[in-house]
């Protein structure tokens, strides 16, 4: 069994046992015990919950979102995406399918090139009103409603989306993807049917730019055709059309929208005929001067498995970057999230952790969560409430989170140098010099680059650290390797076998800085 399920699993079971404490017994056994099952999928931090029909749906939505919200996100340390999803066919499954069912969420593609759909939809879905483990055998529990299952079904009721344009912070790192949106959002006539695509790395706010997008189209147009969905659901409910032979609805319901938004665009990277699908529906939108939305992690260049008519489709329209935000922005992100949970935070706190938090946005958001649960376990009235949340709680929570080794200290210049040294097998004392070959130029623009991003050193006192009298070289520095990481063109290092891209190198490098054991 992939560990990703029964960790799935092991999540599932924690958010129903606390949405059932704070329900109460009676509630949770009421609307959930035997009429909800619950997915989780970590990679992206979505809860999915299926239910038999829309009556039970529509109830979960209206009655019980904040507290599927508040169970999860507690669970998980941040906020999830929550879907409440009609799947009748989700409780006339036999137990024993359950296996089959999770571990055939692996197959990339129902109709992967001339197979007849796979087992995956034309088996029946699996109920019981129990925690089921996917390895084997299901196990009771009273009161419990989990079971790790893909979801097979289109999202029937999608809590409204939650992210405004208006709550986006906006900083040099992300104004220009900002801008575009709201351009997007408000119908912009120079811009119509000009497709959008926003990538950035994880966390930075792509999702939220889409949400938002949506809703202020919506709001400016009522009666608007508007759907945001994520390429894993854009490619379920393709399949599910197919499956149900609803193909035709499925089209013109796609083909006839205003505004189409999906997130996650790389999901159907390698799903051939999804991609296909998704290309007639782009072309169609886009020709009647509609709007097509799209984020991903990468590049459309990048994505592997793109095929080229995609890749054409999405770079001739609009192509916009998020970076991780700069130190001010990143200050104001933390007030903006600290608002949302109407936590006070001091100044210097806001400031402090601002700097801590890694370059996810996602990050500190979690990090404000633990803050909450710690400011409340310990006893305090801050966190939130009454108190605003100082500095010395903060320090008290990365102090915590150091002992149990969920979080490694401040990365410091040193430890950027001497990975940088180790992985590009330069010596230290080259990437400090003034040399200007052109690997050692690479190396020190990297550690440059890294130090800004990682640690909360300014381009002065980077420039002390690399022994420069002034810092305007160390600003040349991080900027080449901004540009080289946006243009991403394959450099072959000396000390590598083949070639590699800049982003993929820095992205390695901090990944092993990040790993390094706490000295
Ligand atoms: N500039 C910002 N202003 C306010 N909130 C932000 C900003 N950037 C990110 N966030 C918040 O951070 C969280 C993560 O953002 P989001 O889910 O949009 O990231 P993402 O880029 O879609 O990540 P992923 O690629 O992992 O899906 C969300 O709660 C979002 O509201």
């Amino acid at each position: 069994m992939p560990s990703t399920i029964s960790t799935s699993y092991a999540i599932t079971t924690r958010i129903a046992e606390r949405l059932a404490e704070s329900l109460g017994q009676r509630k949770f056994a009421m609307w959930f015990d035997h009429s909800a099952r619950f997915n989780y999928e970590p990679a992206d931090r979505r809860l999915t919950v299926n239910v038999p029909n829309r009556f039970v749906a529509d109830w979960i939505g209206r009655n019980f979102e904040q507290d599927l919200h508040q169970a999860a996100s507690s669970e998980i340390g941040s906020d999830v995406e929550l879907n409440v999803c009609v799947d009748p066919e989700c409780f006339n499954q036999p137990a024993s399918n359950q296996q089959q069912d999770a571990q055939q969420t692996q197959n990339p593609d129902f109709n992967a090139p001339a197979t007849p759909p796979s087992p995956q939809f034309q088996t029946p879905t699996t109920h019981t009103a129990h925690p089921t483990n996917a390895a084997g055998p299901a196990t009771l529990a009273p009161n419990t409603v989990v079971m790790p299952r893909p979801t097979s079904s289109a999202p029937a009721y999608s809590r409204k989306l939650r992210h405004a344009l208006d709550t986006f912070v906006v900083g040099p790192a992300n104004e220009l993807a900002y801008s575009a949106a709201t351009r997007v959002a408000e119908d912009d006539a120079t811009i119509a049917g000009t497709p959008l695509f926003i990538h950035g790395g994880c966390g930075l706010g792509k999702t939220h730019l889409l949400q938002g997008i949506c809703n202020r189209y919506r709001t400016r147009n009522p009666q608007a055709r508007v759907h945001y969905c994520t390429g894993e659901q854009f490619t379920n409910e393709y399949i599910t059309a197919v499956r149900t032979n609803k193909l035709d609805q499925f089209r013109r319901r796609m083909r006839q929208m205003d505004l189409l938004a999906v997130d996650d665009i790389h999901f159907i990277a390698n799903k051939s005929s999804t991609q296909q699908e998704f290309l007639h529906c782009f072309d169609h939108i886009e020709l009647s001067g509609s709007n097509v939305v799209l984020a991903s992690d990468s590049h459309p260049k990048l994505i592997k498995q793109f095929t080229e008519a995609l890749v054409s489709r999405c770079v001739r329209g609009m192509v916009v970057q998020i970076h991780e935000p700069d130190e001010e922005t990143r200050i104001r992100i933390v007030r903006a999230l600290a608002d949302r949970r109407q936590m006070i935070l001091q100044p210097s706190a806001a400031r402090e952790l601002a700097l801590r938090a890694d370059g996810s946005v996602r990050e500190i958001e979690g990090l404000l969560t633990k803050l909450h649960a710690f400011a409340s376990l310990g006893g305090s009235r801050s966190g939130g409430l009454l108190e605003p949340v100082g500095h010395t709680l903060i320090n008290r929570l990365f102090e915590a989170e150091e002992k149990t080794g969920r979080r490694a200290k401040p990365v410091r210049f040193n430890d950027i140098v001497d990975t940088v040294s180790s992985e590009l097998q330069i010596e230290q004392a080259k990437i400090l010099g003034t040399s200007r070959n052109k690997h050692i130029v690479l190396a020190r623009s990297i550690a440059i680059y890294l130090t800004r991003n990682m640690t909360s050193m300014s381009y002065p006192e980077i420039a002390t650290a690399m022994g420069r009298k002034t810092h305007s070289t160390v600003i040349t520095a991080a900027q080449r390797m901004q540009r080289q990481i946006d243009e991403n063109a394959p450099i072959l290092l000396p000390s590598e076998a083949s070639s590699t891209t800049p982003k993929e190198l820095v992205d390695r490098i901090k990944r092993t800085i990040k790993r390094a054991p706490i000295s």
